[in-house]
């Protein structure tokens, strides 16, 4: 690392570290102001902040933080060089002095074996207390902590009525000798091989392709959207899942896109303008009982709720989440995500789907918000998402009938979702008697 790189870094990582903002604004925002950085420089310390970011408990511990006294970052950076990149001395770079030296010969020493199970899994304390009080053996909440710091592979998703994968597969080599995979499970995904700046490319700039995670392009399978319908994306933001039911629709029906968010929704139209899609109506509400949604209620064939949640999910992308969520926090999403589910469920009509999906592996926000939603609206059953998705001839391993999905089994982000469908109350109650009739003849048999 020059000495320019480092400094940079310590700056970007001084800010960054107080968590006041995400760190992928952070970073930006430092080369936006800082030109001269080429750019090898800019992907070497981005990928020293993230990994960084990744690895913080561990680099905490090592570097001595107790709660009565904070490592400096530059310890941490030290920490960093010496036991995650395992630099040995003499390569340390040379702001570091013959003290920090000594340190860092230390700090080889420390046995991480030895470290308490948040440092071990590089989570802090709050989520593994949030995982284990959820059930969660201590292999499992090591086993996520670890696959969170691995960086995630670069999804896109081809835009189905632009283009089908295999041209874009061979476009992309063409273009730049880029080496796609066609994704597992998603029939519109492509896997790209190391981080290519795709925004560059024609196919992207001609909207015929999207950077979507694998997980996030299931969402659209298991919705299961058709040409003509009336589609509701509840929790739109900038889009990503709004482009995807858009071209699944083929272009045709009404596609309501909601957000509270002005400036996420002013993401979707450039987006929406290179993906040749018409059918979508971008709406800014002020909450999810606006008069807006009122005047929709019954009347869609499918409704998405892509919630607000912790994104825990997303670690391998965002790792400064870890820091930056709380338990106070999760707890004051469950509510948010409660309220959502509830009001985007009255514009279902009879017959029609409701998608509820996280970016997070939090029962609290997944499970636990489905299992409580259903027990208030008998109208409402559970669909089973592994029967969906065979439907579509997508095999994939899932514990049971929620898409749960993790980065270590389908190397996505860790990502939930459950298929809700509406049924008259008459026709809930007359299937619930049934099951109890059956219930009591098995008992008595
Ligand atoms: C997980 S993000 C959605 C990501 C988006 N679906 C995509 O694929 O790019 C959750 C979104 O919910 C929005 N949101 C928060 N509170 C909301 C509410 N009460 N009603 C509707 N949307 C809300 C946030 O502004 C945010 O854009």
């Amino acid at each position: 690392m020059t000495p320019k790189q480092l400094s940079a870094t310590l700056d970007i990582l001084n800010s960054a570290l107080g968590f006041n903002a995400p760190a992928d604004a952070v970073v930006s925002r430092h080369f936006r102001e800082n030109k001269d950085l080429g750019h090898k420089d800019r992907a070497v310390i981005a990928e020293t902040v993230f990994s960084m970011l990744r690895h913080l408990p561990q680099l905490e511990w090592i570097a001595g933080s107790t709660e009565a006294r904070l490592a400096s970052t530059r310890e941490l950076l030290l920490a960093y060089f010496t036991r995650i990149k395992h630099l040995n001395v003499r390569e340390l770079p040379s702001v570091f002095t013959d003290e920090d030296k000594e340190r860092a010969g230390a700090m080889k020493g420390m046995a991480l074996r030895d470290a308490p199970l948040n440092v071990r899994a590089a989570m802090p304390q709050w989520l593994v207390d949030a995982m284990l009080a959820e059930g969660q053996t201590e292999e499992q909440v090591l086993a996520m902590g670890l696959a969170m710091l691995q960086s995630a592979p670069l999804d896109i998703r081809v835009n189905s009525i632009k283009a089908k994968r295999e041209a874009v597969a061979a476009e992309l080599k063409a273009a730049g000798d880029i080496n796609t995979m066609p994704t597992p499970y998603s029939p519109w995904g492509l896997r790209v091989e190391g981080k290519p700046a795709i925004n560059k490319y024609k196919c992207f700039i001609e909207g015929r392709v999207e950077v979507q995670d694998e997980g996030s392009q299931l969402l659209g399978l298991l919705s299961g959207v058709k040409r003509g319908q009336m589609v509701t994306d509840f929790c739109a933001g900038a889009g990503g899942k709004t482009l995807l039911l858009g071209a699944m629709m083929q272009n045709t029906g009404r596609l309501y896109a909601f957000d509270v968010s002005e400036k996420r929704l002013a993401n979707l139209k450039p987006r929406l303008a290179r993906s040749g899609l018409s059918n979508v109506n971008p709406q800014l509400i002020a909450s999810e009982t606006d008069q807006k949604i009122k005047r929709l209620a019954g009347k869609m064939d499918v409704v998405l709720v892509d919630s607000p949640c912790s994104g825990m999910g997303t670690l391998r992308r965002n790792p400064d989440l870890k820091m930056r969520q709380s338990a106070a926090s999760v707890t004051e999403l469950n509510e948010k995500q409660r309220a959502i589910l509830k009001s985007a469920s009255r514009l279902v009509k009879n017959g029609g789907r409701l998608v509820y999906a996280t970016c997070s592996f939090l029962q609290s926000e997944n499970q636990a918000i489905v299992r409580e939603f259903l027990a208030s609206h008998p109208d409402f059953q559970l669909l089973d998402a592994r029967e969906l998705l065979a439907k579509e001839r997508v095999e994939i391993a899932l514990q049971d009938e929620y898409l749960q999905l993790t980065p270590a089994q389908h190397q996505t982000d860790a990502f939930f979702a459950a298929v809700l469908q509406r049924v008259s109350a008459e026709k809930a109650k007359a299937q619930e008697e049934s099951a109890m009739l059956s219930a009591e003849d098995e008992a008595a048999e």
